[in-house]
Formats: C-alpha cells, structure tokens, sequence
C-alpha cells in the first residue's frame, strides 16, 4: 500500500510506517501528479481534496487529521467510493486552551474580567461544548447559538444569533458552510457587526470567512480599538487581513487546536480509522501514539484572584502571546510571505492543561488533572 501524507502530520512513519510506503509533501502545494500510485491520501487542512485532485487517481481511503472538513469534496467521496475519515473532537481541549490563555492575557494586559462577564458561544459542537462546559463548570453566564441543534443538545443555554452577539465575550467555534439552511459563510455580517460595543471581545477559532474582516476593521477603528480582538482563523489563509491584524490584541497563524496531543490524537483516530476501513489490526494504542505532557504537576501560590489563579496556571502551561508575538513581527513586520505555514510547520510544541495535575478545585474546571 503506497501512503501519500501530508508533511505536518505528527507521528506519520511511526503509525503508518506498518502498513506500507509513506511518502510525505507539503500539503498546500500537493498535485495530482502527485497520486501516481497512491492508495491512500493523508491530508491536514490545507489541502483542497476533491474531483481536480482526484479524479485520475486509484486512491481509495481518504484521512484528514483534523475536525474541520471544509476542505474535502464528501460527496465526490462518496460518489467514487473512496474510504473516508476525520478525527472529530481531537483539538478541541486544545482549542479551549487557546481560549482561555487568550482570555488570561487580555485580563492581564487589559484588566479584562471575563469571569462576571456574558459569554456567547457560536457553534455548539465538540470545540463549542468543552469550551462551554469551562466557562460553566467556572459559574459563569453562557449561552450558544447552533440553529441545527435541538434544545435538548445544549449543556448551556441556547439563544439566538443576535444574543450571542451582544455577549461581552463571544466565542466563534464554528465551521466553514456555503450551503444549507444556515450557512456560515459571512454570517457575522456587517449589520451584527455594526452593533458591538466598546469592551466586547470575540474569540475567532473556528473557520475563517465565518466573520465579515472589511466590517470589523471600521468597527473597531469607529470604536476607537475598544474591542478586543483574538484572531485564529482569517478569510483568505494563508494570507491575513493586514489592516485587521494590527487592530487585533492576539493574532496567530490558525493553531489554536495545535496542542502536542491534539495532534497526535488527530493522527491516532485516522490511523485507527484505516486499519477498520481495510480490516487490519490495530497494532499501536492510544497510550502509546498520544504523548503524556512534560510538566506532570504545577503548585501555585493562593493567588489574588480567581483571575489571577487562573491566569498563572494557563500561561504556565501555554501562554497564546508567545505564538502571537512571533506570528506579529514575522508577519506584520517582515516580508516573508509564507511565514504563516512555516510557523505551523516549526510550531513549538506544547502541552494541554489536561496533562498537568494542579491542587486548586477551580483549575479542573479549565481542563486540569485535579489531585
Ligand atoms: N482554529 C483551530 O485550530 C481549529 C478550528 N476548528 C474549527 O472549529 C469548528 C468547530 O469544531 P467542532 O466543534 O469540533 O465541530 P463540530 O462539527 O463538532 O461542531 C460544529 C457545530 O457548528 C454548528 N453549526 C453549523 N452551522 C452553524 C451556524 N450557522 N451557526 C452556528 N453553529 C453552526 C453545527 O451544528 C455543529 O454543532 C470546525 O469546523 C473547525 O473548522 C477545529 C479545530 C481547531
Ligand atoms: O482540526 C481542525 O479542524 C483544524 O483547524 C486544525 O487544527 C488545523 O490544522 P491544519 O490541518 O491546518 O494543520
């Protein structure tokens, strides 16, 4: 069996080295050429799959080590026969990590209390609900929007779009759609985007082109940068908005789910889900495929705060300025285009908050191993 796997797949010889020839490419720039002999296709999310990709190709499984599937033609998949899998739910701790660092450091850098505050959630799905269940578990006041959710699927209250919009915090986990009943497409419009008010913040780290970038620039420029901004995910990756980015407390190059076991875990399900498709046997668990964390316990002193607590245990494990930082000053200041996917494929690794044990009854809220 011959193994085409993108280059930024972690642990993509150790798990798949078994089951054949792997041969790895930078997904972006990935051709049909490419696929000569192809039979399995391992993709991350940069790589567009579908008929142009495909369509004189013998490949017959397709895995994609991410959530977000906005990136793979399912029906011509499932038109030719092509085997097909994803990882649901792999980075979505790693995903609401990002959150609350992201929110950790605009409580520190702009005395931001996000714990008294309304905190509206778009898109209740895996990243949606564990970032929701944070935020309760931590007594705060939350609610979603999920318009193809029944109520009975909530774990916080469900509200409508409008309401989620006039949270203070407002938490974007959802995907990328162009059709159906409600696509997300440009759902954050300018009209929604015209009402927010000075001291709101939005968290983006679902899909780009969910929120209208032009709308939010002359927002935040009419409120004079009284928003704050956290920005993942950018409409036109691997390009991002230049006049959006500097008006932005947090910017990162689309790795908020980039966690070291996030990834891994991405790798694992796809892995697991090939050996099902072709009847093989599953050789390599999940214990040993998903990396333990390298801190193991963290003691803190009786903080100040609440606010405070928390935002010593999340930046002691990951603190989102780092990426932020380095994604700024490349970026914004430089004029290396590709600086985008070479941090993601040099990114340094880090840890969930799930791999450290913390004392504090409040941490094991944010996802840390209580003892
Ligand atoms: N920034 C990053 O690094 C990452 C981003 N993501 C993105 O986050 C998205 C969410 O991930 P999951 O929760 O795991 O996906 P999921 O598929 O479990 O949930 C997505 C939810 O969005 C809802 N939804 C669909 N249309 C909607 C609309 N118009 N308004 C509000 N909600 C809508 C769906 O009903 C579903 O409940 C993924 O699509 C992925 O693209 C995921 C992981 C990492
Ligand atoms: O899982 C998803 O969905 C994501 O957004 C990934 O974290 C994105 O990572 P890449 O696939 O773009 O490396």
């Amino acid at each position: 069996m011959k193994i085409l796997a993108d280059e930024n797949m972690p642990n993509v010889h150790r798990l798949f080295g078994g089951l054949g020839e792997v041969v790895t490419s930078p997904g972006r720039t990935l051709t049909p050429a490419m696929l000569d002999g192809v039979d399995v296709l391992l993709v991350r999310s940069v790589t567009k799959v579908n008929e142009a990709l495909l369509k004189d190709s013998s490949v017959k499984f397709v895995g994609t080590a991410t959530i977000g599937t906005d990136h793979i033609d399912l029906e011509y998949l499932a038109q030719r026969g092509i085997g097909f899998a994803s990882a649901p739910g792999c980075n979505a701790d790693a995903v609401a990590d990002y959150v609350f660092s992201a929110l950790s450091y605009l409580y520190l850098t702009r005395g931001v209390t996000w714990l008294n505050a309304k905190i509206g959630i778009l898109g209740h799905g895996n990243v949606g609900k564990v970032v929701a269940s944070r935020f309760k578990a931590l007594g705060c006041d939350v609610c979603a929007y999920d318009p193809l959710l029944a109520d009975s699927q909530f774990n916080v209250e469900p509200a409508d779009l409008a309401t989620v919009m006039a949270c203070d915090v407002i938490c974007h986990h959802a995907p990328f759609t162009a059709e159906g009943e409600y696509p997300t497409k440009g759902m954050i419009n300018a009209d929604l985007i015209a009402n927010l008010q000075p001291g709101q913040t939005i968290v983006a780290a679902g899909r780009g082109g969910v929120i209208d970038e032009i709308a939010l620039v002359k927002r935040q420029q009419e409120l004079q940068g009284s928003l704050n901004l956290v920005f993942d995910v950018w409409q036109g990756e691997p390009e991002i908005n230049r006049e959006l980015a500097p008006l932005c407390d947090i910017v990162t190059p689309h790795i908020a789910g980039y966690s070291k076991q996030g990834r891994e875990k991405g790798t694992w399900m796809v892995y697991q889900s090939l050996c099902q498709f072709f009847g093989l046997e599953v050789k390599i668990d999940y214990q040993t495929a998903v990396s333990r964390g390298s801190i193991g316990h963290l003691e803190l002193n009786v903080q100040p705060s609440l606010h405070d607590l928390i935002a010593r245990a999340c930046h002691a494990i990951y603190d989102v300025a780092r990426d932020s930082n380095r994604f700024r000053y490349s970026y914004l200041n430089g004029s290396h285009s590709g600086v985008f996917d070479w941090l993601r494929k040099h990114y340094v690794e880090r840890d969930e908050f799930g791999t450290c044990q913390v004392r504090h009854a409040s941490l094991g809220a944010l996802g840390f191993e209580l003892i």
